[in-house]
């Protein structure tokens, strides 16, 4: 009997729990309350005519967008550039032509750029190239072998940015490219530290691939001609594999990019970053330093200070020198170029050491 009574009263508290959730209770489920709030709704928007405001401002917004079009086509034409689109922009815009509204922001807008090592010798001039082309050009340096007089021309220039940085220490940017030059790249200078050479070498190019794989940026990096070390073919293919000396004084350059070169194309083949790499031979020209040792520095000052020239060794050793502006198209194209993986950068016409003391 208990039970039976227990099971009574229970049902009737449900009942009445039933009956006081339709009727008072503050707890009622909101579906109900937004059934009968529905006509609520409606009743609002057809008072004071608010049905009629939306629909009158849905009609100049959309007149607006129609127009809009029309009239930024009226305005001044956008710089024209000449050269080939390049990935960064084409990757955003998608193929063929670009036609039609882009977002602002986007449509024709000019490619930003950073330039590692920029206020170097090789770096300045890319730079002073780039700029002239119309980028945005931003250049990360610490100073160690590069200089500000090199870009002071630039200062004021609202397309070029210098940043005071040591690529040894990650950074954040967002950029379409990054041609990466920073590192020591005479004798005396990347003997001076080896540890900080090949620092910068590994670390350095590590922080900018991990940058670009970040960003989507396209990559090239700059290598040299020491990744062959002591050849043993002549001339050097890029599918030479060279013959390096792994503990000798040059090491620390050497084999820092050929490092570096096997953490590009390790970023190419592991996270599909686009990698140029640009095997550099000797180069000269304008803002070399005098004081960096090379051959063409030693020769140059030594003729200046009407001193004989010092050649090393029995002079026969052979080198092919390019001019500093060949050098910077062919990194541009290279850029540009769909050519993955190493692509030699020089003069193909070889001379002894004697043989330019000859002509200096
Ligand atoms: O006063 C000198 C200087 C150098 N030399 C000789 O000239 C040759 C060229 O030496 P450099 O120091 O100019 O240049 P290297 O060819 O050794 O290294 C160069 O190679 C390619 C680039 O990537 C490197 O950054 C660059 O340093 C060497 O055989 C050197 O012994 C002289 O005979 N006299």
């Amino acid at each position: 009997m208990k039970q039976l009574h227990k099971q009574t009263s229970l049902n009737h508290r449900r009942e009445e729990e039933m009956l006081g959730s339709s009727e008072t209770s503050p707890y009622s489920p909101k579906s109900i309350k937004h059934t009968r709030s529905l006509p609520r709704s409606i009743n609002y928007l057809l008072r004071e005519q608010r049905l009629l405001f939306i629909l009158v401002g849905i009609l100049i917004g959309s007149t607006f967008f129609i127009i809009q079009p029309t009239l930024s086509r009226l305005g001044p034409p956008e710089p024209v550039h000449t050269f080939l689109p390049r990935t960064g922009l084409a990757r955003f815009a998608g193929p063929g032509p670009r036609t039609g509204r882009v977002p602002v922001g986007i449509g024709g807008r000019r490619q930003r750029i950073v330039v590692t090592g920029g206020a170097g010798f090789v770096g300045s001039h890319l730079v002073d190239k780039l700029i002239a082309r119309g980028d945005d050009v931003i250049v990360i340096d610490n100073f160690f072998t590069g200089r500000k007089e090199n870009l002071v021309h630039l200062f004021g220039n609202p397309r070029f940015e210098l940043i005071r940085h040591d690529v040894v220490e990650p950074i954040l940017l967002e950029v379409d490219q990054i041609y990466h030059l920073a590192c020591p790249a005479s004798p005396v200078h990347y003997k001076y530290n080896p540890v900080k050479t090949i620092k910068t070498n590994v670390m350095g190019t590590l922080n900018m691939l991990g940058l670009a794989k970040r960003i989507g940026a396209r990559f090239l990096l700059t290598s040299t001609s020491e990744v062959y070390g002591d050849p043993l073919e002549h001339p050097q293919k890029e599918t030479y594999w060279g013959n390096v000396n792994p503990i000798g004084e040059r090491s620390c350059y050497d084999e820092g990019k050929r490092t570096a070169e096997t953490l590009a194309m390790d970023y190419h083949r592991g996270a599909g970053v686009e990698v140029r790499i640009a095997r550099i031979f000797n180069t000269y020209g304008p803002r070399m330093c005098l004081d960096d040792g090379r051959v063409v520095s030693n020769f140059v000052a030594q003729a200046i200070r009407k001193q004989p020239l010092t050649v090393y060794g029995d002079g026969k050793q052979t080198r092919s020198f390019q001019y500093v502006s060949d050098l910077v198209n062919g990194l541009v194209a290279l850029m540009e170029s769909e050519h993955v993986g190493p692509f030699n950068l020089g003069n193909p016409g070889e001379f002894t050491m004697l043989e330019l003391a000859q002509v200096s």
